[in-house]
This record gives structure tokens, sequence and C-alpha cells, in this order.
């Protein structure tokens, strides 16, 4: 099969882009390369999917219409998955603009060439973020979700709501899928994971927000990309329709249907933490901070949507996940020292 993929040069986007092309799918990656973080990392991802022929790479942003539909059309895909955006929950009181542009008018931008392509599915990355403060867990994909505590969360809600419309009016079945703190190997230096290891290696204290009274069902990128894998080929239709609707989410109206991918098994900041320490056998220094502005004090996925779909979710235990980090973290710490000082 083909697929086109933005953001292959991003965390999750590499990781579906390296498992595609070992399945031996053809991809074509856009990636705008956008300096949010270091992007030698993004370089370093972009070498490692180079190795394979059948990876082609376009370097370009979302909002460059013109370079989005010719990459497109070229890929004549028959899959097309939108990962690339502006993450990051706390950035986005820092640079609202980003997500206005990247997350609205880039997945606009998405949206109106993908009605004309003629791809049998559109997959496009959301985020758990969208359920703000909802006390009521598991989060289930049919509770309300529009009281968002950040622009971030706002920008993928409507996102969300767009990708409804041009399914409905155009007909390009699409599905939406709520990630829930991915971490893992070649993970994003903003996050959690990448600073606390980075920090106590150089014997630097870490930041620990809300005095670590928060949880998350952190997920390992390895499930998430399988989970990718087999939701791909459930192309939204009557046809797969669950029937339980206590937790079904396909559209009456359209072929749109939205999925958290989650685990159902949410940890605690300090257990994190505590993982964390135990895998480089090195304590941390622990710099306790109140709970940052826009951060939601939980996270907890229902992971049943998933699983009536494709038999499958998230299982991989945070030590286990957060030890294979730190080894690559290890491996690569030469280049990556190098190569990623004053990383955000
Ligand atoms: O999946 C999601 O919904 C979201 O997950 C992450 O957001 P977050 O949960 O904040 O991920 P981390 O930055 O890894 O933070 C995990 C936990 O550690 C805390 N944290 C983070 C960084 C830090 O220095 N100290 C710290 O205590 C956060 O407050 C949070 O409770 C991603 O950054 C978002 O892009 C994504 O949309």
């Amino acid at each position: 099969m083909r697929y086109f993929i933005t953001g292959t040069a991003g965390f999750i986007g590499f990781h579906l882009a390296r498992r595609l092309l070992q399945d031996g799918h053809e991809v074509v990656g856009f990636d705008g390369m956008t300096p949010y973080y270091n992007i030698t990392l993004k370089h370093m991802r972009n070498a490692a999917l180079a190795q394979f022929p059948a990876f082609r790479q376009v370097m370009a942003m979302l909002e460059d219409r013109n370079a989005l539909e010719d990459a497109v059309a070229s890929a004549k895909a028959d899959v097309m998955v939108h990962f690339a955006a502006q993450a990051g929950v706390r950035y986005s009181l820092e640079n609202p603009r980003a997500y206005l542009t990247s997350n609205l008018e880039g997945s606009w931008n998405i949206l109106e060439i993908a009605k004309d392509a003629g791809v049998k599915h559109l997959m496009l990355a959301s985020t758990s973020s969208i359920y703000g403060a909802n006390p009521t867990v598991p989060f289930r994909e049919t509770d309300r979700s529009d009281e968002p505590l950040t622009f971030y969360a706002a920008t993928k809600k409507s996102m969300e709501l767009m990708a409804h419309s041009y399914a409905h009016l155009h007909k390009t079945p699409t599905t939406a899928f709520r990630f829930f703190t991915v971490y893992g190997p070649w993970g994003r230096p903003d996050m959690a994971l990448f600073k606390f290891v980075k920090n106590i290696l150089e014997d630097q204290p870490i930041e620990i927000y809300g005095e670590g009274k928060m949880s998350r069902d952190f997920t390992y990128i390895d499930d998430l990309v399988e989970a990718l894998v087999r939701l791909s080929s459930v192309i939204p239709s009557e046809a797969n329709r669950v029937s339980d609707e206590r937790i079904e989410t396909l559209s009456h109206q359209a072929p749109f249907r939205v999925v958290n991918i989650g685990g159902g098994q949410p940890e605690s900041l300090m257990t994190f933490v505590e993982t964390v320490e135990k895998a480089l056998g090195q304590p941390a220094k622990r710099k306790m901070l109140p709970m940052q502005k826009g951060d939601v004090p939980r996270t907890f996925a229902s992971p049943d949507l998933l699983v009536a779909l494709t038999g499958y979710k998230p299982e991989t235990k945070l030590d286990v996940g957060v030890k294979a980090f730190v080894d690559w973290y290890l491996d690569a710490r030469s280049d990556l020292e190098r190569q990623l000082e004053g990383v955000r």
C-alpha cells in the first residue's frame, strides 16, 4: 500500500513510517522541520527513514498549500495520516499562533486536499487533552469534550469538528485518534521522560509539576503504532459499526469516527519518576512545583472502542517502556549531547 504521512520527522510519524516501511509499504513523508525543539533530532529520524528505498521525503510546511498539493498528488496514496502539528500542552500558552497556523490552517489544508485525492482512509492525530478536567474516568470517546483547558486542546478538537464536516460533505472516510502521553525511543525532548532522563544523567534537578499529584495513561510508542496499523484497515463505515452505542462514535451523518489509543492503566507522576530513577539506577534531585497552567490533573483512556474495533489495546508496562527509552538514550547519548544542546 502507499501511505502519505505528515510529520515523519516527528516522534510518532517517524515510528509509524518506519514500521510501514519494514512491512513493505511505500511512504511519502511530509515535514516542515519546525524548530520547536532542536531539529537535529528530526534530521536523525529522517536519516533513519532514508535507509529505506521505499521512503520519499518532502520538506515543506503544511501551510504551504501548493507544496502540500504537489506532494499529495505525486504520492497517489491509499491512506493519508496526518501527524504534523504544533504539539505540546504548556507551550500553547507561550506561542498560541503556532497552534493556530499549524493545527487549524494546516489541518484544513489536509482536509481540502484529501477530498480530491481519492484516499481510502484519512487518519488524523488528536489528543487526550481535549477531555480537559473531566471528572468521570475512564475517558470515553462519547464523553463531552467541549471544555478544553488549553488552546492546543481547542485546536485539536476544532480539527476533529472540521474533519467531521468534510467527511459528511465529501465522503472521505476519516478516523481521528486521541493519543495519551506517548513515550519511547526517539521521543520528544520537550516531554517529561526525555527531560527527566537528561537532567538526572547530568545531575541537574528535575521539575515535578503539580507537586507530583497528577497521573497519565502513558502509552508506549510501539503499542500506539500497532493500534494505528490495525486501525488503518478499519475504514469508518456502517459495515463496522460497533453495536454498543455507549462506546461507538461512528457518526450517523458521515464516515467519521474518533478512537482513543490508550491502555486504560494510568500511573501517578511519582511512580513515573521512580520508574525513571530505577531504569537509570540513579536518584533524581526533585524540585516540586505547583501545577502548570493548562495541565490536566489526570488522563485515563477507555480502550473499549479500540478493543471492539481491533481486538487490541496497549499493554506494555511502564518499566519496560521506560527502560527501552533509557537504553536508546544511552546508546544515542554522545550524538544527542553533541547535537541537542539547548533542547527545550
Ligand atoms: O497525549 C496527550 O494528550 C498529550 O501528551 C503530552 O502531554 P503531557 O501529558 O503533558 O506529557 P509530558 O510532557 O510527558 O508530561 C507528563 C506529565 O509529567 C509532567 N511534567 C512534564 C514535564 C516536566 O518537566 N515535569 C513534569 O512534571 C506533566 O505535567 C504531566 O503530568 C504531549 O506533550 C502532548 O503533545 C499530547 O497531546
